[in-house]
């Protein structure tokens, strides 16, 4: 009888450590419009899986900031990384895995639901066939199904925002970016917003940036990055921002970091 050593157990190939990787990483960013500075030296990151409520004041430094991750305007110095992509070095790959709803409409009012969908998808070279599918899919769970022949001139604000969050999402982005996403928009359009946003995160593991200036719009759980006057004054788990300043909420820790007046309906 013949023995044979035992055959080694087969190796498996490591595996990239993709928990590691930051949806986004903003490392050491800064920004002057000629002599204004309007980022100054900002790091912070968003994991993937996880809503980051960038808080600041109008004038904080939000919009510039996502400016900058999109692209709109070149770094001026520091790093951003998407997913581990630099955006300077490897624009395509990383904004690839980016979506974004910006502040101002960018919607055509003249056109359906569905041509608005199909043209950006057409943007994002995604064929014909395949656009059609994914934007039925994404106005069926915008509870817009219905409406995808209609013109968006005839949408309600909340309805046209939530028509841009499925834009943004068409090609199927990995992170996705939002700049004060329910300025404007009643009660129930912004609840409707905020949690379809929180179920790409629990559902999908989407990595969220939201811009606000609305403590009610920033939960416990959440992530919290307080801006002011282009610096980041406090980062982390929204609680333990709280707990840092000996305040009881969002709301009086956010007033403590920046000695800023709360404004009347709960906003920063
Ligand atoms: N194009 C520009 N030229 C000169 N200064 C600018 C320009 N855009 C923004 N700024 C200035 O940079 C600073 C940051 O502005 P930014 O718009 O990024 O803030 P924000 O937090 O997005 O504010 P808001 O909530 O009002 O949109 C402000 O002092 C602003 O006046």
């Amino acid at each position: 009888m013949t023995s044979s050593a035992p055959s080694p157990e087969p190796q498996e190939a490591p595996k990239p450590n993709t928990a590691a990787v930051p949806a986004l990483s903003i490392d050491g960013v800064s920004h002057s419009y000629g002599q204004r500075r309007a980022l100054i030296d900002v790091s912070f990151n968003v994991q993937p899986a996880s809503f980051t409520a960038l808080l600041g004041l109008n004038g904080a430094g939000k919009s510039t900031l996502f400016s900058l991750i999109t692209r709109l305007f070149g770094i001026q110095s520091g790093r951003v990384g998407i997913f581990g992509h630099d955006i300077s070095k490897s624009p395509g790959e990383a904004l690839r895995l980016l979506g974004v709803v910006f502040q101002p409409r960018t919607l055509d009012l003249d056109l359906s639901l569905t041509q608005n969908l199909l043209y950006h998808a057409a943007l994002h070279g995604i064929s014909r066939s395949e656009a059609a599918a994914r934007s039925a899919e994404l106005l069926g769970r915008i509870g817009l199904a219905d409406r995808a022949g209609s013109k968006v001139r005839d949408l309600s604000g909340g309805q046209m925002r939530r028509l841009e969050i499925a834009r943004a999402l068409l090609h199927r982005p990995r992170l996705l970016l939002l700049d004060e996403p329910t300025v404007g928009l009643d009660v129930k359009a912004r609840a409707d917003i905020i949690s379809q946003v929180r179920q790409l995160v629990t559902e999908q593991g989407i990595g969220v940036l939201w811009a606000t200036h609305l403590f009610d719009e920033i939960m416990p759980s959440d992530d919290l990055v307080v801006l002011h006057q282009g610096k980041v004054l406090a980062q982390g788990p929204m609680n333990r921002v709280v707990t840092a300043t000996g305040a009881q909420d969002v709301n009086t820790a956010f007033m403590r970091l920046t000695g800023a007046q709360t404004l009347p309906g709960g906003g920063a």
